[in-house]
């Protein structure tokens, strides 16, 4: 369950209180419980997901029907012009929820080939959005997947369509 699992992390690896309301909200809407994906040992020091890294995103990644999502709250040692999450860092958002998604879901890496984003509207820091990710479709070993984040309000700050590579 995540809530024990959450409790017991380190604090700067913990979700924040806000996300975990959040996340309280999604399981409402689904009426079920949402089960968090493991964490792999072997890619610790992922940026996006990595317990390891000491200056990683330390994402929490949760199965959604026919999904993934994540929430995340950007930080000011996030942002590009002031108040404002950095669109490099939104595209590691992306990436990681298409590709983490496919990783656990197949267990073998999934390297992006091509990523198409569209910035929609801004994304200020201290907020906290929700990422979701969801396969459209594969032909043999490459695989189309969307991704989409959610401001606060509901509007939607980017959103993008990635073609990855499933390791032989
Ligand atoms: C917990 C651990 C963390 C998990 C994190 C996951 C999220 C992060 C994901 C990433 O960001 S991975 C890092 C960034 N990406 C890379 O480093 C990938 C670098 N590129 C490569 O390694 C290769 O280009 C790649 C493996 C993607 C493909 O090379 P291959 O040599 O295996 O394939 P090839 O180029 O021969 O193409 C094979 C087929 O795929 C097709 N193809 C390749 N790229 C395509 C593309 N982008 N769109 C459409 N088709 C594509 C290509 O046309 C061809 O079709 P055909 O067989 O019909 O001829």
């Amino acid at each position: 369950m995540e809530s024990i699992q959450n409790n017991m992390l380190p604090q700067h690896l913990q979700m924040n209180e806000t996300e975990r309301k959040l996340l309280a909200e999604e399981e409402k809407k689904y009426g079920t419980k949402l089960m968090e994906m493991p964490k792999d040992q072997k890619y610790g020091m992922c940026f996006a997901c990595g317990e390891e890294n000491p200056v990683g995103l330390h994402l929490h990644f949760f199965w959604i029907p026919n999904g993934v999502m994540a929430f995340f709250t950007p930080k000011p040692e996030h942002q590009s012009y002031n108040g404002r999450m950095h669109g490099g860092l939104i595209t590691v958002l992306l990436d990681e929820i298409m590709g983490n998604y496919l990783f656990k879901k197949e267990g073998v890496p999934a390297y992006t080939a091509r990523i198409d984003l569209r910035f929609r509207t801004p994304v200020q820091i201290g907020t906290t959005i929700r990422c979701e990710g969801h396969e459209v479709k594969r032909k043999g070993r490459l695989v189309v997947m969307e991704g989409v984040i959610i401001n606060p309000d509901g509007t939607v700050a980017a959103e993008a369509t990635s073609t990855l590579m499933l390791e032989k």
